[in-house]
């Protein structure tokens, strides 16, 4: 049984380039053909608050602890207004990047410290019944660092993160295999290196089995 109460909420995480957003826009065409309301959100973003805060933290330069600061307050306001209202209803959110892309990006890629991170993800997720709001479940796009950067090459433009150096996400890869360690049964871990249609069929197949598309 998926923790939220009735609706469904699924994160999806991994390196910059490593092919997200690809499947998330189909695996919402499966749910909506299943018959399941779906809301598509991501983070930093999914309010207007949020989105400011977002275009803020993606441009101005500034240290670890305020982007820090700014991305937990950014999900402060999205849990509140978007995401527990959707799984109170009982929809299906699908959330591109939540909380590991925190402890990934600011603790593993920037240095920061991941106690501190830690204390924020339980007083920003803290739940009314005194649980901690986490994913059912987390799909990490695992993708080395120097394939994602020859396929973002050329495909948008870079922002603060995005232009950062192999070895910043080489470190958040780091960052996402601990938290994958430390959360199995939370986190599928999606083998990205592979043709988009493998990787398709492996997203699917983690809710097949999980009874959550027929
Ligand atoms: N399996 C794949 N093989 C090759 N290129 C891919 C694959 N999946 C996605 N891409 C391409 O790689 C780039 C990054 O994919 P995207 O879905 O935007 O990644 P993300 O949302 O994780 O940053 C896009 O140009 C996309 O078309
Ligand atoms: C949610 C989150 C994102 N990020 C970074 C990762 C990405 O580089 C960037 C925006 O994520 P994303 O929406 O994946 O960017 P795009 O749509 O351009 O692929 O924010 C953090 O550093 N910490 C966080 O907590």
């Amino acid at each position: 049984m998926p923790m939220s109460s009735t609706g469904l909420f699924i994160s999806f995480e991994g390196i910059d380039g490593a092919g997200k957003s690809t499947h998330i826009d189909m695996l919402a065409k499966a749910f909506d053909a299943a018959g399941r309301r779906v809301v598509l959100t991501r983070e930093p973003g999914g309010t207007p608050l949020a989105e400011k805060l977002r275009s803020l933290v993606l441009n101005d330069p500034m240290d670890p602890l305020s982007e820090s600061l700014l991305m937990f307050a950014a999900r402060r306001d999205h849990l509140q207004r978007v995401i527990e209202p959707a799984l109170a209803r009982g929809d299906v959110v699908l959330c591109d990047r939540f909380t590991d892309a925190t402890f990934a990006y600011q603790g593993h890629g920037r240095g920061f410290d991941l106690a501190v991170l830690g204390q924020l993800e339980r007083w920003v997720q803290a739940s009314t019944d005194g649980g901690l709001r986490q994913p059912d479940l987390t799909l990490w796009f695992d993708l080395p660092a120097a394939v994602a950067a020859e396929r973002l090459a050329g495909a948008r433009v870079p922002d603060r993160f995005e232009a950062q150096p192999q070895a910043f996400f080489e470190r958040v890869s780091e960052g996402y295999a601990a938290r994958a360690q430390a959360e199995p049964a939370r986190f599928v871990r999606i083998d990205a290196n592979q043709p988009r249609e493998r990787v398709a069929a492996m997203v699917r197949q983690a809710f097949e089995q999980r009874g959550w598309l027929a």
